[in-house]
């Protein structure tokens, strides 16, 4: 390295850092994705801080030498995998554009964070603080992203693994999940603020794990406004604010991707052609939902499964109302979602209706969906 460049980078790694490309050393794996952690240099000021207790402790050097997987670059930075010799997996997410707070005001939010508990939240293990760079930490959830089983996996996992009881536990468990943040969180404008399918982990038991919650406070403000989901909903448009509502919007956008397996407008690439799911749903004749908007893979029609569905439909386009002001609170939806299979009996896979029974069920969208009040 000549002295011009070794004064400007004292390392290769700080010279990736400082051009904002991921920072790892690459270990030849056939597919290249293998990286060693040892190389995210350039963060070694700091400390680890842990949140929870009764937690297996590691300093950021073990990180570094750790091996690590880069599961994906997302709008704010790298996650990577990082598993120890003998230990567990744990997801270090790095973010460079999360300076909105100053460092105390930053460690306050993350022991709120830390201290919320719920069996639908990815807990938040640990943090790493540096001026230019914060580190997330989580546990590595196996079954990855319900993004990744929805759209990823169009073979017959999918088919298996995302039946009707196990999306309508999820998006219960979610609901779930956010009730909680919004009575933990009352402060925050939007309590999760980037509520999608990627950032809805899956245990193994298919139960959702909400992940990236809470982050707009610390965001920065430019940054959150051009990628976090919050920003998307219509009144940021129409008003050029968010509000509690925002995350309702977004609850009645991941519901519609879930009934139909489509990916919403906010989610796909610039330019890759993409339908809104609110209109593409209503420009759809009511009597042809049942066949053409819900996603047929769902399968394993129960007795009551396609009422059940034709019901969250209409709660999913409801949270989805344009304006905000006649939108539902939070609480309002997700008493509706919870509602939803009251009084229906048994909703096991192994419930399986007859043929006369999945017919009759299919009678007439109108008639499933009467006892739901919309607005
Ligand atoms: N704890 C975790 N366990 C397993 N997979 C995870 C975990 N956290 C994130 N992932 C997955 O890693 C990938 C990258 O995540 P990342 O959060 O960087 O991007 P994203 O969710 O796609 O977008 P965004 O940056 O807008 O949140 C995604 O597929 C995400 O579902």
């Amino acid at each position: 390295m000549s002295s011009r460049n070794s004064k400007k980078y004292t390392s290769f790694r700080e010279e990736k850092l400082e051009k904002g490309e991921p920072v790892m050393r690459y270990e030849g794996s056939a597919s290249g994705r293998k990286a060693g952690m040892a190389a995210a240099g350039g963060i070694d000021q700091g400390r680890m801080v842990f949140l929870r207790e009764g937690r297996e402790r590691f300093e950021l050097q073990d990180l570094l030498k750790s091996s690590a997987e880069v599961l994906g670059t997302g709008n704010f930075g790298c996650t990577y995998r990082a598993t120890f010799p003998n230990g567990p997996s744990v997801v270090v997410k790095r973010f460079r554009d999360m300076n909105r707070s100053g460092r105390e005001d930053f460690e306050e939010h993350m022991r709120r964070l830390g201290r919320l508990s719920h069996p639908n939240l990815l807990p938040l293990l640990a943090y790493y603080y540096r001026k230019e760079e914060k580190l997330l930490v989580h546990d590595y959830v196996p079954n990855r992203s319900l993004a990744l089983l929805l759209h990823g996996n169009r073979g017959p996992n999918r088919t298996t693994m995302l039946d009707w009881p196990v999306r309508l536990k999820i998006v219960k468990g979610v609901a779930s999940a956010l009730a909680y943040l919004y009575e933990e969180l009352p402060m925050l404008g939007v309590p999760h603020g980037h509520l999608r399918s990627s950032n809805v982990l899956l245990d193994d038991s298919l139960e959702p794990l909400l992940t990236d919650y809470a982050l707009i406070p610390v965001m920065n403000q430019s940054h959150a406004a051009k990628f976090m989901v919050a920003y998307k909903s219509p009144e940021r448009k129409q008003i050029g604010r968010t509000s509690k509502k925002s995350d309702v919007w977004s609850l009645g956008m991941l519901i519609l991707e879930i009934l139909t397996s489509k990916i919403p407008m906010h989610d796909t690439q610039q330019g890759k052609e993409s339908a809104d799911l609110v209109n593409w749903v209503n420009s759809v004749a009511r009597e042809e939902w049942a066949t053409q908007v819900l996603d047929g893979m769902m399968g394993g029609r129960t007795k009551n499964a396609e009422g059940q569905m034709l019901k969250l439909l209409q709660i999913a386009l409801a949270c989805c109302e344009e304006n905000a002001e006649k939108r539902w609170e939070l609480k309002e939806a997700v008493e509706k979602i919870q509602e939803t299979t009251q009084g229906d009996g048994d909703n096991s896979p192994t419930a399986t209706a007859s043929e006369e029974e999945v017919d009759s069920s299919k009678a007439g969208p109108e008639d499933d969906l009467s006892s739901i009040e919309i607005n």
